[in-house]
């Protein structure tokens, strides 16, 4: 088939490339002109494992390619997706500027019919204004060419964006078409595996979805958050009822882990834009407020620590941090609980050196040049002298560093863990002190 991919973000060059890694023709486009030019000279903006050598290969190969031009992207695909960017509005809804001006530029320049795919994570209701876009847009030029709306809201996470597309848990759609549904299932047929991964629906039930399991998803995390805290004032370890609570198939083990936070540019975006949505629509969502709230203040346990062991005042003190990516596997730091932490370590007078095997470019572009903060290309070079070490990711390279070493390293062997990466006993034994996460009963 041949299809227009609209946005190379996260989302829309992951999508490109497995759909072209299946044998489609894809067309990516972008009006971010210095993107496109890092993916022509055969680079990627993003870092995203295994997508490097997958675009290369798929380019190689003639069916991936990528342009700026919009009128040659309408052109191309018979599927145009959408997969620009929602970013949040100063009120917390779903800034649609970018579903909409994609939506436009298609009414503009199609010549025949078009299926158009929405994969942003859209609010309830934007097909129909997607829909209505492109109608006005229509009737503006005094056109009349068929098309299709659908919704298809993706799931991938970062980190394992690429595995996750090529083998999805739950391909979603929602369509009010046959046609539509025709083509998806065409189109998706590839990614079925050993049983039907398609869940068909309707259009307003799809886009909702996607918040659905986004909300849930978060609250299981700031449930799990605010049970840790209670864990180490009880004396009882969150890791233990981690695993007794896991055990129920009906909670599963799967995104259990409590931490300092959850991050990232969905959960915090998505969960508020359905707050916002939910307050329009005048129902009440108490318990997503909650996790709001929860997370905030999860955001800031591991400072709390560290005021509680080293005072309030932390001037002339001296960090190393480990990790700044807002999980591992990626260099993204949006809404990363290490921003939080840094600035509320800077705003008591402390420095920081900080190490993440990917993110330390990203941290300079956001926190730009400045004496409170070395960026080192080594975790144990950041120990150096320091009064305390911060965990805030759970990279691997973290997981089993030479601990006698560390001490040695270190002015004082202390160790805030935002990521729970170490056996408490192990590093008492060892003569560290340690602050986990809600271990408070080892
Ligand atoms: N990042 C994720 O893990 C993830 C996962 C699932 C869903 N989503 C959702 O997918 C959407 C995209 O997310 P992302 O992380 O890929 O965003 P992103 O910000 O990384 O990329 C969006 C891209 O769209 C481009 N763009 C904006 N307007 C355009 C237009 N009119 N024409 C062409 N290109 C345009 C931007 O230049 C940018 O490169 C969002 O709605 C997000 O919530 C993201
Ligand atoms: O047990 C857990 C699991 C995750 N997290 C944190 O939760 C955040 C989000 O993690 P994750 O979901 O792995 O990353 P994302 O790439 O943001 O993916 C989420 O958001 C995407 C965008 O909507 C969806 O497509 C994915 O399904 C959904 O998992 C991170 O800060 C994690 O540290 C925890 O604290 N504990």
């Amino acid at each position: 088939m041949k299809l227009t991919v609209v946005g190379t973000g996260y989302v829309g060059l992951v999508t490109g490339a497995c759909l072209a890694e299946v044998g489609n023709d894809v067309l990516c486009l972008d009006l971010d002109a210095a993107k496109i030019a890092t993916l022509e000279a055969g680079g990627i903006p993003i870092y995203e494992p295994g997508l490097e050598e997958m675009v290369q290969r798929n380019v190689a190969a003639g069916r991936l390619s990528f342009t700026t031009q919009v009128e040659r992207a309408v052109a191309f695909g018979d599927v145009q997706f959408i997969a620009v960017g929602t970013p949040p509005d100063e009120d917390g809804s779903a800034d649609l500027r970018h579903v909409l001006a994609a939506a436009k530029n298609i009414g503009q320049h199609m010549t025949g019919f078009k299926l158009v795919v929405d994969k942003s994570t859209v609010p309830v209701g934007t097909a129909d204004k997607v829909r209505e876009t492109i109608a006005q847009t229509l009737r503006e030029r005094g056109a009349a060419h068929e098309f299709a709306v659908a919704s298809n809201p993706e799931f991938l996470k970062e980190g394992a964006a690429v595995e996750d597309f090529m083998r999805p848990d739950r391909i979603v759609i929602g369509t009010d078409s046959e046609r539509a549904t025709q083509i998806l299932r065409e189109l998706y047929a590839p990614f079925q595996r050993n049983h039907e991964r398609l869940v068909l629906m309707d259009i307003r039930s799809a886009e909702l979805t996607k918040y659905a399991a986004n909300a849930m998803l978060a609250t299981r995390i700031s449930f799990m958050n605010e049970m840790a805290n209670l864990a180490e004032v009880l004396g009882a370890d969150i890791e233990q009822v981690r695993k007794g609570i896991g055990a129920d198939p009906r909670i599963g083990y799967h995104f259990l882990y409590a931490g300092c936070g959850y991050g990232g540019s969905c959960f915090p975006k998505d969960v508020r834009a359905l707050r916002h949505t939910a307050q329009e629509g005048g129902v009440p969502l108490r318990v997503l407020e909650a996790v709001d709230t929860a997370n905030a203040a999860q955001k800031q346990v591991l400072v709390s620590k560290v005021v509680a062991r080293l005072g309030e005042d932390l001037a002339g003190k001296r960090f190393a941090m480990w990790g700044l990516a807002f999980k591992p596997g990626t260099d993204d730091m949006r809404e990363a609980p290490s921003t939080e932490v840094l600035q509320a370590l800077w705003a008591r007078g402390a420095s920081v050196v900080a190490h993440d095997p990917s993110a330390m470019a990203e941290a300079r572009r956001i926190h730009g040049e400045r004496p409170d903060l070395t960026l080192v290309d080594d975790p144990m070079k950041a120990l150096d002298g320091v009064d305390a070490l911060l965990v805030l990711t759970e990279w691997k390279v973290f997981r089993s560093p030479n601990f006698e070493a560390m001490k040695a390293a270190m002015r004082q062997p202390l160790v805030f863990d935002g990521r729970n990466l170490f056996d408490p006993a192990k590093m008492r034994g060892l003569g560290f002190e340690y602050f986990p996460i809600g271990r408070g009963g080892v």
